[in-house]
């Protein structure tokens, strides 16, 4: 493995869904019990996968569209309420980390970097998800898209995140799946690190992270090029 520099004052903020924890057969399990309700017809988990990374509200409405059945407003709200019951009773379920995420994370805290979450999953289900998977004491915060006036790609929403672990965004990097995550590294001015393994509707190429990993055993040799 890498030899890590020390990463004394680092923060490494993590993505949640799709860049720690494969999350999309709980949440595709959830949209098709949802579904289901309504008569249409349950989705093939590889159909479904590009759905999933913008939220219960988009996952919903894309899932109607993609199976081209009317969705009423007024629905909506109600439906999303059902979603987020559901899926915390199935929260673990079938989700697991990504392989070798533990001795990833297990390493770059011996090297002594600080590790946080920054996901706009609600904040309740990502500490209710990260506890049942045992990884919870990893991190030093753990915010939601609730827990912050304005969400990714809102800079402030990883500030809080570096603020809570008493560190600066000058030795911060962000590590996630998605444009989302991309445009808050720049908007915060902080690398980025993206994996090609989560939810990301858009094409990597037409992004320029500060590294690119397909697996987390690449992590650290990333954060040793940009940890300087
Ligand atoms: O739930 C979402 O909207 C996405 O969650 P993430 O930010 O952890 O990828
Ligand atoms: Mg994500």
């Amino acid at each position: 493995m890498t030899i890590l520099p020390d990463l004394t004052g680092y923060c490494l903020a993590f993505d949640l869904d799709g860049t720690l924890v494969e999350t999309a057969p709980d949440i595709i399990g959830t949209l098709n019990e949802i579904l289901a309700d309504y008569k249409v017809p349950k989705f093939a988990y590889s159909d479904a996968r590009k759905l999933v990374g913008r939220g219960a509200r988009s996952l919903i409405q894309r899932g109607f569209a993609a199976a081209n059945v009317p969705l009423d407003a007024a629905a909506e709200d109600p439906m999303v309420a059902r979603f987020l019951d559901i899926y915390r009773d199935r929260i673990d379920r079938e989700s697991t980390a990504f392989e070798r995420l533990e001795d990833t994370l297990d390493a770059l805290t011996a090297a002594g970097a600080t590790l946080t979450v920054c996901t706009n999953k609600p904040t309740d289900l990502s500490v209710l998800l990260l506890t049942k998977l045992g990884l919870i004491d990893r991190f030093g915060s753990v915010r939601g898209a609730d827990s912050v006036p304005d969400k990714k790609p809102h800079p402030g929403h990883l500030q809080a995140c570096v603020d809570d672990v008493g560190l600066t965004m000058a030795k911060t990097i962000l590590i996630g799946d998605s444009e989302t995550d991309y445009l808050t590294a720049q908007n915060a001015g902080v690398p980025c690190v993206l994996v090609s393994f989560g939810y990301c509707d858009t094409p990597m190429e037409e992004m320029s992270p500060a590294a690119l990993i397909h697996h987390f055993d690449e992590l650290p040799t990333a954060i040793a090029g940009l940890a300087k």
